[in-house]
């Protein structure tokens, strides 16, 4: 098991030798018990395939303490005496045991792989459908990153736990039991000389694996730092050269880099001792074993030729799984705190459940309005107040206001994404909680700034929007929406490939496809967060075009960055802090002169 424990997982360290080495402190579980008791409920259900595996990890450990016994009495009864044909028979049997224990410990890995993939197939499905039930809340709360090592490491670090170091404790348990029962049938003097041995292991091994662990730690927050840097750096390449800062961000990875080379030689050089040191002290109890072993054959205390033999092969029996323990328990360790981060993520709480007899609808009217709503992200730092107004059924209602004022917000609550702390939000006469939510979020078609465009073809792109549709669908949409002018361009057509979320495309090309795309799905009510960015004349044109036939009778609310939208929304919305600082229509709102003026003023000279 020589993983490296702890997370972030980093890759093995290359070029170790062989023998016994600290991986790094583990991780532990804030309520192991509990943890236990629950990966269990998940393994209950394999019941014959955990208890053949132990059966099988029984019987190729006695088998294995067979050997040793047999080599002395090969050695004694057999070599010591001339009888080679015997002991060539005698050979054979020992090799047939050999053969039958190499079997049996296949078996049993074999048992326990089937058993841990079970395991693990289910939970990481579990997690992922919880990932599909979380509410948005969570994803905002929570590192996307964070997420992410949960369904890949920790549930590997599971895996490898029970697939491996579960079945690994159990036979080193049984193995160092029944190697000391064996040597004190054998000799009970050689068996107290090995024994003096293992405080001087138990003590050597504490004392390196004190010092490593502050090294370890190091290693560990530098390699996070590394692997969380060239994350940053590729997701924002082009940024990185839109700046010109590569000689700069190649700096700061050089003593990133060269701060792990530090800290990872230190680490790897304190834990490097573990295998030698512990070699020199299996040695040296051998050789003691050797020594006091010859001084009996000397005072003929009942010890043979064939019996020191037979202790030499125990020894080595006896030490190598004490060697292991430490790494095998720290491996255990982080795999049961691996799993209790994987259950906090299945103990969150759904997504709201609908109300009893929850209404659907076919077609919402999208007669839509706010009445005093509040609403906060964090306690005491509110972000809506007492917001309210009312879009009447096909009315185009535009939100502008300064970055953070809370636009976004608004279409989170329509969504339901979140709920208001307090008020109402009314469709069609009637509170939006008492609505079924998957009917309502089929009703309402959403075109974002950051359009979701997925790895596939422009026309699986734009049936996204509604499933079922045919070819000609699609393709009437793309029309309606101006998209299919560029479309039908492309070097496939609607069949293009679209790679790494439409990066092959142009930011206005993207838009145009999510408008098809939402003028497929037909929402009752459409929310449009207009792109920033400016596109070229042309595709703007078309852009603007797209957009009014999608609004087309249908209640929208476009948080607005161009001139023409705002200009001819049924409604403008100025929010200013949470809350509607000034609201009319372009006309009457210029003349007011106030905030929405002065903003109009801006983008008329950026546009
Ligand atoms: N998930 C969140 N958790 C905590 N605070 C948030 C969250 N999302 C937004 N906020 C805060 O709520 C306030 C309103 O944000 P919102 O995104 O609604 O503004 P906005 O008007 O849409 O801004 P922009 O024009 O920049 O998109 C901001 O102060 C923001 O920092």
């Amino acid at each position: 098991m020589n993983k490296p424990q702890g997370r972030p997982a980093g890759p093995p360290p290359i070029g170790r030798h062989p023998g016994p080495r600290f991986n790094g402190p583990a991780e532990k579980a804030k309520d192991q018990k509990a943890t236990l008791k629950r990966i269990w409920s998940y393994l209950k259900n394999q019941r014959v395939g955990i208890m053949s595996s132990i059966f099988f990890v029984v019987v190729s450990t006695l088998l294995s303490l067979l050997g040793p016994l047999l080599i002395g009495r090969i050695i004694d009864d057999y070599i010591l005496r001339f009888n080679i044909e015997g002991a060539i028979r005698m050979i054979l049997v020992l090799a047939g045991i050999y053969i039958v224990s190499a079997i049996f410990t296949w078996l049993q890995t074999f048992m326990m792989i089937r058993v841990s993939q079970k395991t693990i197939r289910e939970l990481r499905q579990q997690l992922f459908e919880k990932f599909q039930s979380l509410p948005i809340a969570i994803y905002d709360k929570r590192q996307q990153g964070d997420l992410m090592s949960r369904m890949t490491n920790d549930i590997e670090n599971l895996n490898a736990a029970l697939s491996q170091s579960i079945i690994q404790i159990v036979s080193t348990v049984l193995s160092v039991v029944g190697t000391g029962i064996a040597m004190f049938y054998l000799n009970w003097v050689l068996a107290v000389v090995t024994l003096l041995v293992i405080p001087i292991i138990i003590w050597s091994t504490k004392q390196i694996i004190k010092r490593s662990s502050k090294n370890f730690s190091q290693r560990q927050r530098d390699l996070g730092n590394l692997n969380g840097f060239i994350e940053e750096t590729i997701s924002n390449s082009h940024i990185t050269t839109l700046f010109g800062k590569e000689e700069q961000t190649v700096a700061q990875f050089k003593e990133a880099n060269e701060k792990l080379r530090a800290s990872a030689l230190k680490a790897d050089i304190t834990s490097g001792f573990l295998g030698p040191i512990n070699n020199f002290i299996n040695n040296l109890g051998i050789g003691l074993v050797i020594g006091v072993g010859a001084l009996l054959v000397i005072v003929n205390f009942g010890v043979s030729v064939g019996v020191i033999a037979s202790f030499v092969t125990y020894t080595r029996q006896f030490f190598r799984p004490i060697n292991q323990l430490s790494n095998l328990f720290n491996t255990f360790q982080s795999a049961i705190a691996g799993a209790e981060r994987v259950f906090e993520i299945l103990d969150e709480q759904n997504e709201s459940a609908d109300v009893p007899e929850a209404i659907t609808k076919n077609r919402y009217e999208g007669d839509v309005e706010f009445r005093n709503v509040e609403f906060a992200y964090q306690p005491n730092k509110p972000v809506l107040r007492k917001l309210s107004f009312r879009a009447k059924a096909g009315e185009t209602i535009a939100f502008v206001g300064p970055t953070g004022s809370g636009k976004t917000t608004i279409i989170q609550l329509l969504n339901r994404f979140y709920d208001a702390a307090s008020g109402e939000i009314l469709i069609d006469g009637q509170d939006i909680k008492r609505y079924k939510m998957a009917n309502l979020r089929n009703h309402i078609g959403v075109v974002l700034q950051d359009t979701y465009l997925f790895s596939g073809s422009v026309r699986e792109n734009i049936r996204y929007g509604k499933l079922d549709a045919t070819d000609e669908e699609v393709e009437r949409a793309a029309e309606t929406a101006y998209a299919h002018n560029f479309i039908k361009y492309l070097p496939q057509g609607y069949d293009t490939m679209l790679v790494s979320g439409g990066m092959n495309l142009s930011q206005g090309q993207r838009q145009l496809i999510a408008i098809a795309r939402a003028i497929l799905e037909d929402p009752d009510i459409l929310i449009l967060d207009e792109a920033t960015s400016s596109v070229d004349t042309m595709t703007e044109v078309h852009i603007q075009k797209g957009l009014n036939n999608l609004m087309q009778g249908r209640t929208s609310f476009v948080i607005a960055h161009r001139l023409k939208t705002i200009e001819n929304a049924d409604q403008i919305l100025v929010i200013k802090d949470g809350a509607i600082l000034e609201q009319g229509n372009h006309d009457g709102l210029m003349e007011q002169k106030g905030l929405y003026a002065s903003l109009q003023h801006q983008l008329q000279v950026q546009q």
